[in-house]
């Protein structure tokens, strides 16, 4: 039998954020062709930079802390240009009251839990004290006067809070409000290695991706049907949620990680993105 390279190992966020994309790939049959590992954010992270993953998502601040062993797939990114919906501070009191109170950030994210420290330190000028917690609002505000969630329970308590008394704050929108631009939560990425060794397979997962990508937003309201079968989301819910994803990352997308990296930068939470950074892989 002849020897046969095995499948890439990719990434695939197991939050209904990434479900457009996987719909795509299920779709074009591209899913045949990866080995695919779902987990959350954090632990795909953590594989990838580890190389137990060779392409796939990464949250942005991860991106930037390993940029030297990674290059970005372009124009593929999780973001919002405004309102996200599910990358959230949910508070018992208005941000600017948050001074030396106890806020909970979700241990499922990197990305959204430093802007949220960005943002009460140097929007509202407040100094909370900041713990790890699981992603439980109910845990956290036990705890803590407000909590830092992403994902589906991030998503879940937009809707759920205000009959609770609770502010919500998007982070999303806040950045956009702050910055005026597009804020990129998670990057998709592959090792140097790996594109070194096989640039035509990184080639092909990435159109796979990009090609996914853009049959779920011809079909949006179609993947929010099927998926609203096993969510605790209408349908509706679902479509709107799919419609305020950015998925691309265009020149905007780009100048808003620069931002962000610059911002993470001078709190020495990353280092500096090379000049001319991000570096992308080159099909
Ligand atoms: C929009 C989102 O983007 C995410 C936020 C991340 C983070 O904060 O580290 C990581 C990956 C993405 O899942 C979300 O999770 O809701």
């Amino acid at each position: 039998m002849a020897d046969r390279i095995a499948r890439p190992r990719v990434g695939h966020i197991q939050f209904l954020n990434c479900l457009p994309i996987y719909w795509g790939l299920m779709r074009s049959g591209a899913l045949l062709d990866v080995d695919l590992h779902k987990d959350s954010p954090d632990r795909l992270s953590a594989a990838l930079v580890a190389g137990d993953l060779d392409i796939g998502p990464i949250s942005h601040v991860e991106y930037l802390r390993h940029a030297d062993e990674l290059l970005l797939l372009p124009d593929l990114a999780v973001g919002s240009d405004g309102p996200v919906l599910s990358v959230n501070v949910v508070s018992t009191r208005p941000l600017g009251d948050l001074d030396g109170a106890r806020v909970a950030l979700g241990s499922t994210s990197r990305t959204g839990v430093l802007l949220a420290r960005l943002l009460l330190g140097e929007r509202y000028g407040v100094h909370p004290e900041y713990f790890r917690c699981p992603p439980d609002l109910t845990q956290m505000l036990l705890e803590a006067d407000a909590g830092v969630l992403i994902g589906d329970v991030a998503l879940r308590a937009l809707y759920e809070a205000p009959r609770k008394g609770l502010e919500v704050t998007d982070l999303g929108q806040a950045w956009r409000e702050w910055t005026g631009l597009p804020m990129v939560f998670a990057v998709w990425a592959v090792r140097r290695d790996f594109a070194a060794a096989h640039p035509g397979l990184v080639k092909e997962v990435h159109e796979a991706f990009l090609r996914s990508r853009d049959l779920c937003l011809a079909e949006l309201d179609q993947v929010a049907e099927a998926a609203a079968r096993w969510e605790p989301f209408d349908a509706a819910t679902l479509a709107t949620y799919f419609r305020a994803l950015d998925f691309s990352l265009g020149e905007r997308q780009v100048a808003g990680l620069r931002e962000f990296a610059r911002r993470a930068t001078a709190i020495g939470e990353a280092p500096a993105l090379p000049a001319g950074g991000p570096e992308f892989f080159q099909g």
